[in-house]
């Protein structure tokens, strides 16, 4: 498998680390009228990986997407990068995986033409329709990373399942986003699959991207989290670190300390989030399946 490679980079102007990038304030999101996601108070730092758990229908998806502006705000606010998401615009900076997508087998493309489509957000009226040079490394990086070097040319339909999230994965990393927000990226992906992922988001996390991962496979992150917030009830839960949560839950102890957090000498800057567990009882699921 590949694995000796380096992660796309993120933004030049990339946000320092511990600086706020995702926002909500009592934010509620929901569908026509209806709020699925209630009161939600939460900030994702720069360099945190946050991984989002809950039972089926308990809205995960509902927040992710509620953050990207893809449903209805029925309460509250978002910002992004410190600016309300009604007047911000940089939407290159946010990388979106999202839920049960792959892609239909009438597509007619080549992999390494899907992940270009990610480069779309940098590309300006002027600029020739030959891609740059810089685009083309970028690319190439990014099917790197996701291990589908070999397959850039393959037509998408040939893929599996597994394959083409990998191939969805590298589309957003081919936009260089700063924060990268994924719906289940490991869900019907067979244990060899989840494992080539792990070592992508581990490399990622390793690289200072910040991500927020919507996941029921916590084992498959262990070592990559920094942070989890549990959604239940449309409501969050819980909200701290993994081993506050492995407290709090007395269900799931990751191995969180793995070789990523001690092969450095350098001090991690990541930020330490205190945890914020609330009252009354965690479902006993606590979204892990
Ligand atoms: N497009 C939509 N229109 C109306 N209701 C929706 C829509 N999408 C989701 N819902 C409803 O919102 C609620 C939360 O759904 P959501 O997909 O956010 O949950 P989830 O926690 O991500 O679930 P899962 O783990 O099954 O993916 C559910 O009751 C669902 O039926």
């Amino acid at each position: 498998m590949f694995v000796n490679s380096t992660a796309p980079t993120t933004a030049a102007d990339a946000a320092p680390a511990g600086a706020p990038v995702l926002e909500l304030s009592h934010a509620s999101f929901g569908y026509a009228d209806q709020a699925v996601v209630q009161g939600a108070d939460l900030t994702v730092r720069a360099g945190e990986v946050v991984a989002v758990l809950g039972p089926n229908g308990s809205g995960k998806s509902t927040l992710v997407r509620g953050l990207l502006g893809l449903n209805d705000r029925l309460g509250g606010e978002v910002r992004l990068f410190g600016t309300p998401r009604e007047s911000f615009h940089d939407h290159g900076r946010l990388g979106y995986v999202p839920q049960r997508h792959t892609l239909s087998a009438s597509v007619r493309a080549t992999v390494e033409e899907i992940v270009a489509v990610g480069r779309l957000s940098h590309q300006r009226w002027w600029w020739p329709v030959r891609r740059a040079a810089h685009d083309q490394e970028v690319i190439a990086r990014a099917l790197e990373v996701v291990g589908l070097s070999d397959r850039a040319d393959a037509d998408v339909s040939t893929l599996s399942g597994g394959q083409q999230r990998r191939v969805l994965i590298a589309r957003a990393l081919a936009s260089e986003p700063d924060v990268l927000l994924m719906d289940e990226p490991t869900a019907g992906v067979d244990a060899a699959n989840q494992q080539v992922l792990s070592t992508v988001l581990a490399r990622l996390r390793e690289r200072g991207t910040t991500m927020v991962i919507v996941t029921h496979e916590l084992t498959a992150l262990a070592g990559i989290v920094s942070r989890i917030v549990l959604v239940q009830g449309g409501r969050i839960a819980f909200d701290g670190t993994p081993d506050e949560f492995a407290t709090r839950t007395g269900q799931f102890t990751p191995d969180h300390h793995d070789h990523h957090e001690h092969d450095h000498d350098e001090v991690d800057p990541r930020p330490r989030v205190r945890g914020t567990p609330t009252s009354g009882p965690l479902d006993p699921r606590g979204g892990i399946r």
